[in-house]
């Protein structure tokens, strides 16, 4: 089964998409970080590194879906339905024109084009990560990456709560697979291994219900 993990920065999709690939034995494919040469320039000057930044993860997401989907059995940290949300609001806040907009929402409506070729053609289910911006502002904190802090920089704690505040909707509207919400406040599948098991057991009932487990 393919499953994709979903959620605003910070929300613990990696944290889980780790736990979720040892619990049911499969490769995770994490989003680009770590050697990532756009994102801490992206945090420094939006506005010009923007539409790069899109490009560059787009093109990532991609070659990921594209190992992942061949595979019978894969987690995938973030989903590829989410860029057009950060795309949108890069728009919005005018870091990138209107012809770079159409520019890529035609590049990404290829790319989903060509998913359809593939043997496995959408993810089996989508798992999102639902946290309040509380919580994400002192999980952004915690995990400490330098670029992403927001210390005497409101205009970034605005975009963080700007990123927050479209997830429910595009949640809500996402209709490419079934799809299930976590309790990301609620439930420490970090620290606390009762946590883990009762997100893994929803997680596997799910799957039981789609015959997939
Ligand atoms: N449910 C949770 N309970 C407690 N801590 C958590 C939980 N989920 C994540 N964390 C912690 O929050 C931080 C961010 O988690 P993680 O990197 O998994 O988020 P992410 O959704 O992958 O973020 P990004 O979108 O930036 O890639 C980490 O320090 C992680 O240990
Ligand atoms: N602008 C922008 N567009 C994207 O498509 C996108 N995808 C992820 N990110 C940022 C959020 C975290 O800082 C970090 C890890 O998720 O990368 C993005 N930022």
């Amino acid at each position: 089964m393919l499953i994709v993990l979903a959620g605003t920065i910070g929300a613990g999709k990696s944290s889980l998409a780790k736990a979720l690939g040892e619990h049911l034995q499969t490769d995770v494919f994490y989003e680009a970080v770590d050697n990532n040469p756009v994102l801490d320039l992206y945090y420094q000057d939006p506005k010009k590194y923007a539409f790069l930044l899109q490009i560059y993860f787009l093109n990532k997401r991609f070659e990921s879906i594209k190992m992942a989907y061949r595979e019978d059995n894969n987690v995938l940290d973030r989903s590829i339905f989410e860029d057009e949300l950060f795309l949108t609001l890069n728009y919005k806040n005018g870091n990138v024109t209107k012809t770079e907009l159409d520019i890529y929402k035609e590049l990404l409506a290829n790319m989903l084009e060509e998913l359809e070729g593939m043997p496995k053609k959408r993810p089996d289910l989508l798992v999102y990560i639902d946290v309040s911006f509380d919580t994400m502002l002192s999980r952004i904190s915690q995990r400490g990456r330098s670029f992403e802090q927001i210390d005497g920089q409101p205009a970034l704690r605005e975009y963080y709560h700007q990123v927050h505040g479209e997830y429910p909707d595009w949640f809500n509207q996402y209709d490419v697979s079934p799809k299930l919400r976590i309790d990301g406040d609620r439930i420490d599948f970090v620290n606390n291994p009762e946590d883990l098991n009762d997100v893994l057991s929803q997680i596997d009932n799910e799957l039981k219900k789609l015959d997939l487990l």
